[in-house]
């Protein structure tokens, strides 16, 4: 909750707040750029201090947090940064999970054995993903994880996500309106200034939803339309 809304660097961007994230579900947050969609999910990732007055459910150590930049560490090969957080608590990897997750992301075992700077921008996407379901923590936030990615891998991973992230607690930053109304059970479009949310319908059916359902190109259209009024 938000009473006051939020300002960063005495520039109000979220304006007041009282919004509960559903549990065992995917909410998706969408709205311009420069909405605020990522300082709302630096807030709940516990990034960014909570403003006097607010309160923010502490969710420590439940998170898992994939952000935009995919952060991987240089000097660890691919196999490495996805058991990076095993490696940080001084625990013994799981690699067979690690190599299965990076096979499902569509990485082979020569990929795994590269360093970061040997991969395209798409596949470090991809290493981000494995690294972020290695975590396997009951919240995930996720900032335009599939943004790097070309259509048809994009498509398998939104597929790939949603089963692998089923029941779980996720909010999903995307500019794109297929993939929220693919993926979300609950769809959020952040507009005005200071920002706040609006909820929008989501098509019938459990997520992964088809792209080609009629419904839900239909919803896409609508979506596009209330995402550009939220730009005007
Ligand atoms: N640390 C900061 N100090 C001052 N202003 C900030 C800071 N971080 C973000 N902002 C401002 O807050 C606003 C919201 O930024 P944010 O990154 O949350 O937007 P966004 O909706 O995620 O944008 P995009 O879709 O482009 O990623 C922007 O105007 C940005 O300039």
């Amino acid at each position: 909750m938000l009473p006051q809304g939020l300002a960063l660097g005495g520039v109000p961007v979220l304006g007041q707040l009282d919004l509960a994230i559903a549990g065992g579900a995917t909410t998706a947050l969408l709205g311009p750029s420069g909405s605020g969609k990522s300082t709302l999910l630096r807030l709940v990732a516990g990034l960014l201090p909570v403003p006097a007055g607010a309160s923010v459910t502490p969710l420590a150590g439940q998170v898992a947090y994939m952000a935009q930049q995919d952060l991987l560490v240089p000097w660890r090969d691919v196999l490495g940064n996805v058991t990076m957080g095993a490696h940080l608590r001084g625990q013994a990897p799981d690699l067979a999970r690690a190599r299965a997750l990076l096979a499902a992301v569509g990485l082979t075992e020569a990929d795994a054995r590269k360093q970061p700077a040997q991969l395209s921008g798409g596949m470090r996407q991809r290493v981000a993903l494995a690294r972020t379901l290695m975590e396997d923590r009951p919240v995930v936030l996720m900032d335009e994880p599939f943004s790097a990615v070309d259509a048809p891998t994009r498509h398998r991973m939104q597929s790939l996500s949603a089963g692998l992230l089923a029941g779980r607690t996720v909010l999903l930053v995307t500019h794109d309106p297929l993939e929220a109304l693919r993926l979300a059970d609950r769809i959020l479009v952040l507009g005005g200034s200071p920002a706040t949310p609006a909820e929008v319908p989501v098509p019938d059916g459990a997520p992964p939803r088809p792209a080609g359902d009629p419904a839900l190109l239909a919803a896409q259209a609508a979506l596009l339309e209330r995402l550009a009024e939220a730009v005007s």
